[in-house]
Formats: C-alpha cells, sequence, structure tokens
C-alpha cells in the first residue's frame, strides 16, 4: 500500500445517501483521498481534478443521475477511470434505466457489483432483494458473459470474487462472511477499486485483483480481532485494518488464482 499512500490519489465518490461517511472514512484509511460532489454545475470540474471517479446508484434520482453523466463524461475526456457500483440493478424499473443512460452516455472503465446486480444488467429478473444478490450462480461465467456483452471489465462480488475483461480472469478467495453484516462493505470496495486504478492504469485487471485480494485479507484480519464482538467492532477494526495493515503484510494471504 505504499505506493497508494505516497500517490494518495484524489477519488470523486459520487454515492448513495448510506455509505458516505464509511466511504469516505475507509478511501482515508487506505491512503486516499476522498472528495464527494453531486451539484451538476460543478462535478465535470471535480472529476477533471480527481484521479477516479465512482458513480454509485444506491439512493438514485434522476438529478443526480444527470449530474453523474456529467462527470463521467470530463473523467473519459481526460481518459480517468470511471468505476460503475449498479447498486440494486434489478430492484425496480427506474434504477435499470438509470443504470442503461449511465452506460449509454459514459464510457466505463469497470462496473463493481454482487452477482445479483451483474445478472440484472444483462436482463436477468428477481437476481436482487433490494440492494441483496439472490441467486446461487457461477460467478466466473456470469462475469466473463457480462465482459462480453457490456464491453468492459467486470468485477463480481460475493464469497469469491471475480475480475475479467471476458478473456483474461482472476479469481480471489479472500474476505469474510461477516462483510455482508455491515453496510456499505460493496460500496466502500467501488472506492478502493477506484483508487488501485488510479495509481495503477497499466494493467487494470491486476491492479482490481490486488485491491480486491487487499480488502478481504483486511476483512479476515478484522474478523479474528472481532469475533468474539460483534459486527459493529468487526466494522471497526475492518477499518483499523484498512489503515495498518501493509500491502507487504497482506500479500503472503493472497488467494487470488488466474484461470
Ligand atoms: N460469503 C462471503 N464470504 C467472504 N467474503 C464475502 C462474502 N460475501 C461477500 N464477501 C465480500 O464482501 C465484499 C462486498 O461484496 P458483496 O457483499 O458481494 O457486495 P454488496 O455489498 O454490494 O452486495 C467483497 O469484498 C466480497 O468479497
Ligand atoms: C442499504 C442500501 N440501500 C440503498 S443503497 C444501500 C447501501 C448498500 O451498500 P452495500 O451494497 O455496500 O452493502
Ligand atoms: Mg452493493
Amino acid at each position: 500500500m505504499s505506493t497508494l499512500r505516497q500517490q494518495n490519489p484524489l477519488i470523486h465518490c459520487m454515492t448513495n445517501l448510506v455509505v458516505t461517511n464509511f466511504t469516505a472514512n475507509g478511501l482515508l484509511a487506505i491512503g486516499a483521498s476522498p472528495v464527494m460532489a453531486y451539484a451538476k454545475e460543478e462535478t465535470h470540474e471535480m472529476a477533471e481534478a480527481a484521479d477516479a471517479l465512482l458513480l454509485n446508484i444506491g439512493t438514485p434520482s434522476e438529478t443526480v443521475v444527470e449530474s453523474m453523466i456529467h462527470a463521467g463524461q470530463a473523467a473519459n475526456k481526460k481518459g480517468t477511470p470511471v468505476i460503475l457500483d449498479p447498486v440494486g440493478a434489478g430492484a425496480t424499473s427506474f434504477r435499470n434505466e438509470m443504470i442503461a443512460r449511465i452506460l449509454q452516455h459514459v464510457d466505463i472503465t469497470l462496473i463493481r457489483g454482487n452477482a445479483g446486480e451483474i445478472a440484472a444488467i444483462l436482463g436477468e429478473v428477481g437476481t436482487v432483494k433490494g440492494v441483496d444478490a439472490q441467486i446461487k450462480t457461477d460467478p466466473v461465467v456470469l462475469a466473463k458473459r457480462a465482459a462480453e456483452e457490456l464491453k468492459t471489465l467486470i468485477v463480481v462480488t460475493g464469497e469469491q470474487d471475480v475480475v475479467t475483461d471476458g478473456s483474461r480472469t482472476v479469481t480471489i478467495k479472500n474476505g469474510h462472511e461477516w462483510l455482508t453484516r455491515v453496510v456499505g462493505t460493496g460500496c466502500l470496495l467501488g472506492g478502493v477499486l477506484a483508487a488501485y486504478l488510479a495509481i495503477n492504469r497499466d494493467d487494470k485487471i491486476k491492479a482490481a485483483a490486488e485491491g480486491l485480494a487487499y480488502y478481504g485479507v483486511a476483512a479476515e484480519r478484522a474478523y479474528a480481532k472481532a469475533s468474539d464482538r460483534g459486527v459493529a467492532s468487526f466494522q471497526l477494526e475492518f477499518l483499523d485494518a484498512l489503515s495498518t495493515l501493509s500491502e507487504e503484510e497482506a500479500e503472503s494471504f493472497y488467494r487470488m488464482e488466474w484461470l
């Protein structure tokens, strides 16, 4: 993580009302600089200044999505990575329309979602309950199909994470089930992936895989410390782990496999 801490990338987060504070604290913990900005009058300027842009549609509105498109287009002009988290895709037709609109107008570098959300973007129905996945599907098959259809990098998260561009694929088996019992861990992960892509633009798949593995090992460490207490302690220990665990220390625990 020393490189990330040294480079201290600025991450423009357009995220949801639930996870804003957690996302900002998590990004600070890994050594990035978060900034949240939503107004159409300023998002293009903020996106131009940023090293990566996160578009998370967890609590969408017409106005914010318009603003996201402005920001996304400004980032595209500069070649800045844009990460999309399609939170709750498939839960309502409004959400589906907003995601389709973003995909139509912005060149997305990477989409990160749980299996239900990624399947919903591909047109499957009944794959989410609110913001949570409701399907048990092979994430590798799903991720590859999504990458081919959407022509972008795909990260499907869950018990096992997958990153693929359709031809190069890597799986990551780090993490802990308690990540699903704290709200915002998927959303923060979108920000963390944005930071990893910001500082490593040459091999984006490798950068994303390292971000996922590091995040998973931090969760494993947090669980080891908080398991006899509960999920509130886990959340705190997780932020502590993100701020104290070096990539060098974490690396020997990575369970990453190139397929
Ligand atoms: N059963 C599980 N075991 C281990 N890690 C998990 C499990 N489910 C999710 N995770 C991890 O939790 C984080 C958030 O993923 P996920 O729960 O799929 O996203 P979301 O919160 O958007 O639904 C990821 O780091 C993922 O690897
Ligand atoms: C609960 C909820 N409702 C709308 S956005 C959101 C947060 C989802 O966060 P995550 O997918 O990271 O758990
Ligand atoms: Mg999510």
